[in-house]
């Protein structure tokens, strides 16, 4: 991971979304760009995985994230509330939150409680948010349009047009994931372009 880090900053990149403590501390050493944290738990009986508590936050805190990426659903959660949550990663850790809404009203509800960015993250993966077939611009021109904070486009970027078309709507930064650093996503794509 520290590698792939590595590989997108000379690339151009200008932050790095990571996953985990170990993966953050290991991306910490080789880099001073922004580290967008979180830290993926997977808790019985609950759907909410990205960064689901205080104690997930921490580890990521402390491992050297400078923003912490949280769930910010509507859907039920295993520890804190949003609104707890929010303001202890504020208070005892000291660093934004980065709020991954799946619609427009939870990007309302978590600049409310004070998140200091929206993403458009979880789109598609909660039971309540439809699934684009590439990233929801839908969602990234109405969170824009109302939520006062810079918001942040992710999930489900493939292309040069897709990216320039989340900036034009106005959005301050584009998260891409798989379509760089997943070697078996990006040759499926190829494969399945090619005509047999
Ligand atoms: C839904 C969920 O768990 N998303 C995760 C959030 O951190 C990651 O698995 C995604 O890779 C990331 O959001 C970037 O999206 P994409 O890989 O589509 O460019």
């Amino acid at each position: 991971m520290a590698a792939m880090a590595l590989a997108a900053q000379q690339g151009g990149a200008s932050g790095i979304r990571a996953n985990g403590a170990g993966d953050i501390r290991a991306i910490r050493a080789v880099t001073h760009l922004p580290i967008i944290g979180i830290n993926k738990r997977w808790m019985e009986g609950y759907e909410v995985y990205i960064t689901p508590d205080f104690a997930a936050a921490k580890e990521v805190a402390e491992a050297g994230a400078d923003v912490i990426a949280l769930d910010a659903t509507a859907r039920p959660r295993p520890r804190e509330s949003l609104a707890e949550l929010i303001g202890l990663i504020h208070t005892e850790l000291g660093k934004p939150v980065f709020a991954d809404v799946s619609n427009l009203n939870e990007g309302l509800v978590a600049v409310q409680l004070g998140a200091d960015y929206i993403a458009t993250t979880l789109s598609g993966y909660t039971p309540y948010s439809p699934r684009t077939r590439g990233p929801d611009f839908d969602l990234i021109r109405q969170l824009v349009a109302d939520v006062g904070v810079p918001v942040i486009a992710e999930g489900r970027f493939w292309t040069l047009e897709e990216v320039s078309k989340a900036f034009d709507l106005g959005a301050s930064a584009v998260v891409v994931g798989t379509a760089i650093t997943n070697p078996r996503e990006i040759t499926r794509r190829f494969v399945q372009g090619v005509p047999v």
